[in-house]
């Protein structure tokens, strides 16, 4: 089996500091992954790679097989749902956030239902009034489990996460783990929690931009 995701020797340079130094690792089909260790040991950096935002000094990144060109960002972007600590959602409340990329012609024909709607937010632990509310006015969690529940509606199947359950409940963790459990979603995430620890297959410990592969 080819992995989905592939890092081969690969150093990157933001603004004449190396971020990350030469580092390999593989994420297949259906894998739970988790980027660990401490604060700017290069974790974020390493998802920033894979969406094409930093690019590598030396190595390769893979996807799909392809390394990674203008070409390929385009192909790993429209099936990845990235969702950071802050996610924007840029519309005013949470109905037109979850109905907006439907807008588009790309996926104008896959437009949810209101059931399709209320059942996914049940599955992260949100009530189905949450769609009436106004986004500035929903908790940092809230807006991550909809950036999570926006990404669920479009089909995505690969979910780059910084640090999505850190403000969560245990029951609402719980409830995203339970989503993840689907062996067609291919998880890489930032976290530190022992509950991602325990839960994830694989585990990369990151360190000074290093990477080691624990688990
Ligand atoms: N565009 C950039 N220009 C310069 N330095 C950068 C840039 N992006 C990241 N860095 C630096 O690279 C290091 C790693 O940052 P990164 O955000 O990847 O760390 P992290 O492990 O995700 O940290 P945290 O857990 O605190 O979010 C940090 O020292 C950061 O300041």
């Amino acid at each position: 089996m080819l992995p989905i995701i592939r890092f081969d020797k690969v150093s990157v340079t933001a603004q004449n500091k190396t971020i990350l130094y030469d580092i390999s690792f593989a994420v297949y089909a259906g894998e739970k992954a988790v980027l660990s260790g401490k604060s700017a040991a290069g974790k974020s950096s390493v998802l920033r790679t894979l969406l094409g935002m930093h690019t590598p000094t030396s190595g390769t990144v893979y996807f799909q097989n392809q390394s990674l060109s203008p070409q390929s960002v385009q192909s790993i972007r429209s099936c990845t749902a990235y969702i950071g600590q802050e996610p924007i959602l840029g519309a005013d409340n949470v109905r037109e956030a979850l109905l907006l990329p439907f807008q588009f012609k790309s996926h104008r024909n896959h437009h949810p239902t209101e059931a399709q709607l209320i059942s996914v937010l049940q599955r992260l632990q949100l009530p189905a009034d949450i769609l009436n509310r106004d986004t500035q006015h929903i908790s940092g969690g809230e807006k991550q489990r909809i950036a999570l529940a926006r990404g669920l509606l479009l089909g995505k199947t690969l979910y780059l996460l910084d640090e999505v359950t850190s403000a969560l409940d245990s029951q609402s963790k719980q409830a995203v783990f339970e989503v993840f459990s689907d062996p067609q979603l291919t998880v890489l995430a930032v976290a530190h929690d022992l509950d991602w620890l325990e839960y994830s297959t694989t585990v990369f410990e990151m360190n000074a931009g290093q990477l080691n592969q624990v688990k």
